[in-house]
């Protein structure tokens, strides 16, 4: 077990060393266009499955509270906290519509929608990122392995920022890397610090 607990630790920082090569500039692009968002009085929502809920939700939390410096409070939802809403939409329409639904109503143009999932291919965040562009929405996609289908929804007002492994545990470990790059960015743009 302990060979077993050396090698995560080693699988993950090689994956960080790889995302470090492959993924800077899509981090540095994606948080561009969060802050020209913020700048302009929208918001960003976020949404995934399982840890990546958590991530979702770990993004939410860093821009409603703050990240590292004291700062105004930014406007972020993730859209798998509210459970009545999840679970009435879940048993009255589908499960792929949790997170569409709750766009609909309430995404606007200009918005963000951070779609978070290691496979890309989870159904309610690829109906999310379609519910987000019909309301005139951009979209950063976080996700893995060969992007899947979430890669084909994309265009060039959008970012992927794909992290470069087929192991979803591995993937996760990326993206709570890049979303703290993201918030980092966000932070000393919108507020630059003295010593940075
Ligand atoms: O945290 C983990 C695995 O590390 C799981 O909860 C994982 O997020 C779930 O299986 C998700 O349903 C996977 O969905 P996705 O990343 O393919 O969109
Ligand atoms: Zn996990």
């Amino acid at each position: 077990m302990l060979e077993r607990i050396k090698d995560s630790f080693t699988h993950s920082i090689q994956t960080k060393i790889d995302a470090s090569e492959s993924l800077p500039e899509s981090i540095e692009k994606a948080a561009e266009m969060m802050v020209q968002c913020l700048l302009g009085g929208n918001k960003i929502l976020a949404c995934g499955n399982g840890g990546s809920a958590g991530d979702a939700q770990h993004f939410s939390a860093e821009l409603l509270n703050r990240y590292e410096i004291e700062r105004p409070p930014l406007p972020a939802i993730a859209l798998s906290c509210d459970t009545s809403t999840i679970t009435a939409i879940a048993n009255d329409y589908s499960y792929d519509e949790i997170f569409s639904k709750q766009i609909m109503a309430l995404g606007q143009p200009g918005d963000i929608l951070l779609a978070i999932s290691t496979s890309g291919n989870s159904g309610n965040v690829i109906k999310a990122m379609e519910a987000a562009l019909s309301r005139d929405m951009t979209i950063v996609s976080l996700t893995g392995k060969d992007g899947g289908a979430m890669a084909g929804l994309l265009s060039v007002n959008d970012v992927e920022i794909r992290v470069p492994s087929n192991s979803t545990a591995r993937i996760q470990e990326v993206h709570l890397l890049a979303i703290h790059c993201l918030c980092d960015n966000i932070d000393r743009t919108l507020f630059p610090q003295d010593e940075q």
